[in-house]
């Protein structure tokens, strides 16, 4: 068996707001794979962020792929405007839809890949009848509005969930769909999500708040890979 591709994807739900283009590059500078960008419309989740103008400002200060959460109600009529933002990735969660298969292929159309995100008490079924159209599973480890709230460590117990599921998908039809965790990722425990089957970490308070004095975004993210690598 291969080792397993890691990916790690700072939220910037926890950058400096007032510098977020430079706040990006430094991060995907420092090594991050993805930029991971929250969307929270105080209505579904009871915060309220950022849209797709913010994507499209931040889009040419990087080239790494930005993975677009939607945390939003209704989930359709935002996606033409991400995807013309420049989004590479757009999630959404399936209770949020009134039409889940609709929203998938929306995205997929839209020339971005597709993926489905699961608050920590909604439940996996979802899933059953869209495996061909998500690229992505997002399992959420704390209830969603807020960055820097504790892990939750039933999560682990879903991770192995939907790592079967996902294997056995692959074992027969040969596609692969990546496995993301957010919330509580710290590098404390960012090996023993790994071991539950994540391969893509979403961290926001842990890289972004990391000051220069301790080693900086380059330091934080090399602390990450380095627990990954001991997974
Ligand atoms: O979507 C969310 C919260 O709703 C997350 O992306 C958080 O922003 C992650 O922050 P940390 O738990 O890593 O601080």
């Amino acid at each position: 068996m291969t080792a397993p591709t890691y990916r790690i994807a700072p939220s910037i739900l926890s950058a400096d707001f007032a510098r977020l283009g430079e706040e990006v590059r430094r991060v995907t500078e420092a090594g991050a794979d993805w930029i991971h960008f929250d969307v929270m419309d105080n209505h579904y989740v009871p915060n309220l962020t950022i849209g797709p103008l913010v994507c499209e400002a931040i889009r040419p200060h990087v080239t790494a792929p930005i993975d677009v959460h939607l945390m939003v109600r209704p989930v359709d009529r935002i996606i033409p405007d991400f995807a013309k933002a420049g989004a590479n990735i757009i999630t959404f969660h399936p209770e949020a839809s009134d039409h889940i298969d609709r929203s998938l292929a929306l995205i997929r159309d839209h020339g971005c890949q597709a993926g489905l995100v699961f608050n920590p008490a909604t439940p996996l079924h979802y899933l059953d009848h869209v495996m061909d159209r998500i690229d992505v599973i997002l399992l959420m480890s704390v209830n969603p509005g807020f960055g820097g709230q504790s892990f939750i460590p039933e999560t682990l117990n879903k991770l192995r969930d939907a790592r079967a599921r996902i294997d056995a998908y692959t074992a027969r039809t040969g596609r692969q769909i990546l496995l993301e965790v957010d919330g509580g990722v710290k590098v404390d425990n960012i090996a023993e999500i790994a071991a539950a089957g994540a391969d893509t970490f979403v961290a926001g308070s842990a890289v972004f708040g990391k000051p220069d004095a301790d080693g900086g975004y380059k330091g934080i993210i090399g602390a990450l890979r380095q627990a990954l690598a001991a997974a």
